[in-house]
């Protein structure tokens, strides 16, 4: 039974939900519960009640796999059987039992495992447990009356900061906010038990909203809640929702009544769209982890060799470093050595500084860290990752003296992000031990890695790669050796329209802005200035042929040539003569910046040169050219093998590209927002320009990258087919797909 009871010898019933790994409240625990719980309030030898939870989480809140359920049957049909509404059900069960209830939180208690923490009369928490209402990060709001009983215990600010910003509050903080009633210090049940039997029932449905509250809503305190939360999201709408359900439990009105406002509210959002992206990427996290056919028990990791002490190889080491790992860090020459030890420090040191870190942790973190130049301190490593400068023979070598230097079974990965793994790893006697761990810069912070597979790994090596991504806690998406892998070779399409619109007439300006509209975290002109411009300029260099870029045409390449070859990449060189401390695309003075007027001289010329007339480029124009090709490209993906399924293409983008979380990466937005069917149109419209523009201009190569995907034209074709709730269409057919075309792609037969 996922609820169960048992009667102590003092006369206390105690009710353990119990539905691993996180009893979250699915119709099973919910039914079982209300089964349960009645039978103690019943039974004359119980005196009064605790309700806890089994292992270490009280409540993980209700089940996330259910709303899919929910809104597949669709609103009227939700007014039979409303999973919500039943746990609603569950918590007046609580609420009104003439017994007096005490949750004991023995772990976090969230969403709706908070609200069943408030519908008990009283809350004894264990030190290690902590209260909190995550739903606004699903798009939701705590939809069984956690709006109304919140503000009834605790002040205004506490309970806006809790569901607005989903942030959870700690056991004791809980208490200072008055959540908690008591914080145990030695036996939890005990304590909880001796509290049921010393207090009276006191239902906090019956309390008044304490007036400071009431006064602070009627002086508009809400307004500013909002504000914060709609400037941090600009797409959400929960938050609204929110504030209507604080304003309903604090305008006097009566609990019912702003039980009323919060259903309304809460199903007005769990139908929506963007809650519905939020749900899809919660899960796709986890499904993530669960890579087909990577299944075998991981290598430990003790100790972890980096070879390169620049800019990533630094961000590494701290993402080990600072989960208590030691790093050998080792580069070629003693000033490079220190000057990578340097920028580690200053970076540690800030935080010190700042109070962000102990002077113990700092002093621990500095001798985890062993800086070398002697491949000898390698032997007794179980992993190295590669961070040294993007050259194939360089790479060759590095991993020809890591093998001479390692033990036969430590992993050896590399840290390119364009080039061959597999040719890199052909130079070793074992490349079976070779996977590729992209890491996004900076390092230390980004969250996203893409663990590359490439034709040779083993099932140990990638399973020990998933482990290294989960114990420096990174999102980790396995995807196959292909140019780019995912996320880079999504990009390129993506940058290669955002210079071709630019060159047609859009102003840079425009260019950025229409994508930061859309809700990326920055446009792909100012993304460029931060990545460094460089990069594929000397990709193409070291290709050997200017003209043919690498292996396809991406687009323009004059403008950010004529900006390396004057050596403005962007962020990263300063030009003091006009204190810039980045100059590129824009001048970066400070944190502001501003198109180089160069720039725009310099595209002006561009345009004269290739016979170009500027013309108006609507805003919509360059959103449908830069994110349908970005995911046509994505489809491509799909169908060669290069990732597993759709959403691991979400979970690179939102995490490694800032895609906006609220359209749930490009896949779910195609499928979701757009519809297969006008992504597939347009591309041939765009495509059709394109090609008009080579065959007449002299100046442009040809493109394929409007080449529309087979999936996407199999998909398109499906649109509308209805799938089991959670599923996406795009993996439907993919299935099939895969089923009848072979493709290049480790996954593409699994
Ligand atoms: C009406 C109500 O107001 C509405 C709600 O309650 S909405 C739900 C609100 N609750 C939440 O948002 C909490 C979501 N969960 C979490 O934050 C984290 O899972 C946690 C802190 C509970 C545990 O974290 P952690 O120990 O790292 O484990 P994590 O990997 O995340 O989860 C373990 C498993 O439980 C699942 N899970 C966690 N919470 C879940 C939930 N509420 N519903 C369904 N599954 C859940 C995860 O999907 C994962 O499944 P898997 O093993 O198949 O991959």
């Amino acid at each position: 039974m996922p609820a169960t009871i048992n009667v102590r010898p003092d006369g206390v019933g105690v009710i353990t939900m119990d539905s691993p790994p996180v009893n979250s409240l699915g119709t099973e625990l919910v039914t079982s519960f209300k089964q349960e719980f009645p039978k103690l309030v019943s039974d004359p030898k119980v005196k009064a009640i605790v309700v806890t939870g089994k292992g270490n989480m009280f409540c993980g809140g209700a089940e996330i796999t259910e709303f899919a359920i929910m809104v597949a049957m669709g609103p009227e049909k939700m007014k039979e059987n409303n999973p919500v509404a039943a746990l609603s059900e569950m918590m007046d069960m609580i609420d009104a039992s003439p017994k007096t209830v005490v949750a004991a939180l023995n772990g976090p208690a969230l969403g709706g495992g908070g609200e069943v923490s408030l519908a008990c009369h009283y809350r004894v928490a264990s030190a290690k447990s902590s209260v909190g209402f995550p739903e606004v990060k699903l798009g939701l709001l705590p939809g069984a009356q956690g709006t109304q009983r919140l503000p009834r215990v605790a002040p205004l600010p506490t309970a806006m900061s809790m569901i607005l910003q989903g942030n959870p509050l700690n056991a004791q903080a809980a208490k200072k906010n008055g959540i908690v009633d008591l914080v145990a210090s030695k036996d939890l049940i005990e304590e909880a038990a001796e509290w049921a039997l010393s207090h009276p029932p006191a239902p906090i449905s019956k309390r008044e909203v304490h007036k400071t509250n009431r006064f602070m809503v009627a002086a508009g305190g809400l307004e500013q809640g909002l504000n914060t939360a709609v400037n941090a999201a600009p797409l959400m709408i929960a938050p609204r929702s929110i504030i209507k359900c604080f304003e309903a439990a604090c305008s006097g009105k009566p609990f019912r009544d702003g039980l009323k406002v919060e259903q309304e509210e809460f199903t007005k959002l769990v139908f929506s769209v963007e809650s519905a992206a939020l749900r899809h990427l919660f899960l796709s996290e986890r499904l993530a982890q669960k890579v087909p056919g990577v299944d075998e028990k991981p290598l430990p990791l003790n100790k972890i060799g980096i070879l390169g002490a620049g800019l990533m190889g630094g961000g590494i080491a701290m993402c080990f470093i600072q989960k208590g790992i030691p790093v050998v860090l080792k580069d070629a020459k003693q000033e490079w050595l220190d000057g990578g030890v340097k920028k580690i420090d200053s970076l540690w040191a800030g935080r010190l500084k700042k109070g962000k870190l102990s002077k113990d942790k700092y002093n621990q973190y500095h001798s985890l860290l062993k800086p070398t130049l002697d491949f000898a301190d390698f032997k007794d490593v179980d992993m190295v990752i590669e961070a040294v400068p993007e050259i194939m023979d360089l790479k060759k070598q590095c991993f020809l003296d890591i093998e001479k230097n390692t033990k036969p079974d430590c992993l050896i990965c590399t840290n390119t992000s364009g080039l061959n793994i597999d040719d890199i790893a052909a130079v070793l006697k074992d490349p079976s031990r070779v996977m590729g761990t992209h890491f996004f810069s900076p390092a230390n912070v980004m969250q996203l890695l893409e663990n590359v597979r490439t034709s040779k790994s083993s099932i140990k090596t990638l399973s020990t790669g998933m482990q290294m991504a989960k114990i420096i806690s990174k999102k980790a998406v396995m995807v196959g050796n292909c140019d780019g892998f995912v996320g880079n070779r999504m990009l390129a399409p993506y940058a290669g329209e955002a210079k071709m619109v630019g060159e047609e007439g859009a102003t840079i300006e425009q260019i950025d802005k229409a994508c930061t509209k859309f809700g990326m975290a920055m446009g792909p002109m100012a993304l460029g200035d931060l990545v460094g411009l460089e990069l594929f300029w000397k990709q193409r260099q070291a290709a050997g042929d200017m003209k043919k870029q690498t292996k396809t045409y991406y687009g323009p390449y004059e403008l950010t040539d004529w900006l390396c070859e004057k050596g403005r990449f962007g962020l990263k060189t300063p030009d003091p003569s006009i204190k810039a401390n980045g100059r590129g695309v824009f001048i970066h003075q400070g944190r502001d910046k501003y198109v180089d007027p160069e720039v725009v001289a310099k595209m002006e010329e561009i345009r004269k040169t290739k016979g170009i007339t500027a013309r108006a480029v609507s805003d919509e124009e360059i959103v449908e050219r830069l994110f349908f090709t970005m995911i046509n490209e994505g489809f491509k993906i799909l169908e060669e093998g290069y990732v597993a399924r759709s959403s691991d293409i979400d979970i690179v983008y939102i995490y490694g590209y800032g895609f906006p979380p609220s359209k749930g990466g490009p896949m779910f937005f195609a499928e979701n927002y757009v519809g297969f069917q006008k992504i597939l149109e347009r591309l041939k419209v765009y495509g059709a320009q394109a090609k008009e523009r080579f065959t007449k201009n002299p100046h442009y190569l040809p493109i394929d990258y409007f080449e529309p995907s087979k999936l996407l034209e199999a998909c398109a074709q499906k649109q509308g087919t209805k799938v089991f709730p959670g599923q996406t269409l795009i993996d439907v057919v993919l299935k099939d797909f895969r089923k009848n075309n072979s493709a290049p792609g480790p996954f593409s037969k699994l």
